[in-house]
């Protein structure tokens, strides 16, 4: 069996979806992609398209290695992105021509049921208690929210106090019949991390994500130190050599690698070994499609680690295309009181639906992050 093609397919909302075709008439989809980056992730994909063609897609294994390491440099967002989706392809055809979900090829179930969770409030933290009591009626019970909106390095006591009121508020309207994680989403400095989590301590959050930037990471353990929060990273670290540093330094109890940005299955399997070997939680990062939450619910089916799934249903990026909108098998990823079940179909678990992705890739927006900037003009984390 060799590779023959590769087909790139960008497509609304944000999303790119790859197709990896065999002489064999068995293709595998993955989905390469960086958020706001989806052409260098295209580019690069086809920059790897010379070592792939022609190649056994059965040696998923050697293929990874060759590409992380065939090309002298290595890592980052872009290049382990275009390698995660690539890999999700190659598993998917590998579980095809096996005729077994990938979850099956490492060893089968590690439980019945994966627990996800959903966003709420957007960008700027607000209207999260209508969107919770929505969620609430559809089964979730676990949700995740933006923590501040644009903080400076240094702030005030008032910007800490306007992001505790929002918290305070879903706690006094909910209790504990409902729990949240917080993404401080790398706008929170490292000197308004500490002063922030202290004032969030009496609310229990049920983590608090990206305390500070992937770049800090040193902080994680300083920071464990000055609370009870749960700290969970990794959505921008990209392969387990990135990873290897946290675990070894500590504070972080949950990572949450993206199975699109960070090498894919074959990567992302290795760091949730290495969180195991540490008691560390793992709750793969997906506010992406269907393909990459596929990705993501083989690895949590598998690892006993693995605690809480994201996915992008209803999330405030899906503007012109909703997480299912682009498969055949919805029904596969129902989610049933704030749970999904393992997909049962052979590779990935995913039936694309090529008509309406290729028509879609007719029309591909540019999507970009918003560029915030502070009250002085000067750039701000968005
Ligand atoms: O936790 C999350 O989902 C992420 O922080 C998410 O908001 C970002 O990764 C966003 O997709 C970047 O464009
Ligand atoms: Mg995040």
């Amino acid at each position: 069996m060799k590779i023959t093609k590769l087909t790139t397919y960008r497509l609304a909302p944000r999303w790119m979806f790859l197709k990896i075709d065999t002489d064999a008439g068995i293709s595998g989809w993955g989905e390469p992609v960086i958020e706001g980056k989806a052409r260098s992730v295209e580019a690069a994909v086809h920059e790897f398209e010379p070592y792939l063609v022609g190649q056994d897609p059965a040696r998923i294994n050697d293929l990874w290695q060759v590409m992380y390491r065939g090309g002298f440099y290595r890592g980052g967002a872009i290049l382990m992105s275009a390698i995660a989706g690539i890999d999700q392809a190659l598993w998917d055809i590998k579980g095809k021509v096996l005729g077994a979900p990938v979850y099956e090829l490492l060893g089968g179930l590690v439980r019945d049921r994966m627990k996800v969770y959903s966003w709420v409030g957007g960008d700027r933290p607000a209207d999260v208690i209508r969107d919770i009591q929505r969620l609430r009626e559809g089964g979730f019970d676990t949700f995740k929210m933006n923590g501040t909106e644009e903080l400076g390095i240094v702030d005030s006591a008032r910007k800490v106090d306007e992001a505790v009121a929002r918290i305070a508020e879903i706690r006094e309207a909910f209790g504990h019949d409902i729990e949240f994680g917080i993404d401080f989403h790398g706008r929170v400095a490292a000197p308004m991390a500490k002063p922030l989590l202290r004032a969030l301590e009496p609310y229990r959050p049920l983590f608090v994500e990206e305390p500070v930037l992937a770049e800090q990471d040193e902080q994680y353990a300083r920071l464990a130190e000055h609370t009870s929060i749960p700290l969970a990273a990794g959505e921008r670290m990209y392969s387990r050599f990135e990873f290897k540093r946290v675990f070894a330094a500590g504070g972080l109890s949950i990572v949450q690698p993206d199975l699109s940005h960070a090498g894919g299955i074959t990567e992302c399997l290795k760091i949730a070994s290495m969180a195991e070997a540490y008691d560390v939680a793992l709750a793969p990062h997906c506010p992406l499609g269907p393909i990459a939450l596929a990705a993501c619910l083989q690895v949590d089916f598998v690892s006993h680690n693995a605690v809480l799934q994201e996915q992008s249903m209803g999330i405030h990026y899906n503007q012109g295309a909703e997480l299912l909108d682009y498969i055949v098998n919805k029904d596969d990823f129902r989610i049933e009181d704030g749970y999904m079940r393992p997909l049962p179909k052979p590779g990935l678990g995913v039936v694309v639906d090529e008509d309406k992705v290729m028509a879609a890739s007719q029309r591909a927006p540019d999507w970009r992050n918003p560029l915030w900037r502070h009250a002085d003009g000067s750039v701000a984390e968005w």
